[in-house]
């Protein structure tokens, strides 16, 4: 069977630097895999090349079996490769609730126009819209707070938000980019439970992630990158021990660390 993604051999070159130097990996279906490395390895690099934000020097991309080359980011996203950025990409000074409904309108099904001039039939789609944005809220735990400005929501609240947000489009790949980064212990429960949840509800995931506890334990595979290259690619158990990545990690010392980074 095909992999959902199919990364090979790209490299990307950033002004006279070489950010990813040798990539190659896949993603299949229905998993939850973990981009992972040292600072600088070339993770959020990796992740521009695959969503049509930089373009490889060589190499080639393919999702659901397609070439991605010359394709545009939104492109990209209309297949069903999606991605979250490390900063969110909620919109502060509207609600929670609207921020929710205008990611749905951005889905594109009914069109923002359309609602705007609120055509005929679009009252009975914009009560579906209404009740989806709610569902929506429910399922990342914040409907309670659907009516505040999304900007005085705690920072775990917001960072579960932008993954809702990225997660309207319904993508059959979603990229979470540091999706646990500031996040307390308990945030970082509920962040992980929330990318499960999506994964079980049939959005395969890339995750790239410092929080080493939060990698071992939600990943069914774990890619490791050092300076543009992979070092490693297995489940937790055999990455947690492999000498390379350790030697990646911590120079001469044993663990590949278990805590945030
Ligand atoms: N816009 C840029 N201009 C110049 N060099 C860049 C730029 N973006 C990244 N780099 C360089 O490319 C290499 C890979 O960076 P990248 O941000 O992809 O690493 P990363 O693994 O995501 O790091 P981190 O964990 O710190 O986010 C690094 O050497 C970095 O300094």
């Amino acid at each position: 069977m095909t992999a959902l993604l199919e990364v090979e051999h790209v490299a990307v070159q950033i002004g006279g630097l070489v950010a990813v130097a040798d990539l190659s990996f896949t993603v299949e279906e229905g998993q939850v895999v973990s981009l992972i490395g040292p600072n600088g390895a070339g993770k959020t690099t990796a992740f521009n090349a695959i969503t049509g934000y930089m373009r490889p020097r060589q190499g080639r991309i393919r999702f659901r079996g397609q070439d991605l080359a010359g394709l545009s980011p939104e492109r990209i996203a209309a297949l069903g490769l999606v991605r979250s950025f490390q900063r969110t990409s909620i919109f502060g000074p509207c609600t929670v609730f609207e921020n929710a409904r205008m990611a749905l309108h951005l889905r594109g099904e009914s069109g923002l126009l359309g609602a705007l001039l609120r055509l005929p039939g679009m009252r009975r789609e914009e009560a579906r819209l209404r009740e989806e944005a709610f569902a929506m809220l429910d399922f990342v735990g914040l409907t309670a707070r659907a009516e505040v400005t999304a900007d005085s929501l705690a920072y775990g609240e917001q960072r579960r938000l932008g993954i809702a947000l990225a997660a309207a489009a319904a993508p059959q790949l979603l990229l979470l980019d540091e999706p646990a980064a500031g996040l307390n212990p308990s945030e970082t429960a509920e962040c992980m439970a929330l990318i499960r949840q999506l994964r079980d509800r049939g959005t395969t995931i890339l995750l790239v992630e410092h929080d080493m506890a939060m990698v071992m334990r939600i990943s069914d595979r774990i890619v490791v990158l050092n300076q543009g290259r992979i070092i490693a690619d297995g489940p937790p158990a055999e990455i947690r021990e492999d000498p390379e990545v350790i030697r990646a990690y911590l120079g001469t010392s044993r663990e590949v660390p278990h805590a945030a980074a």
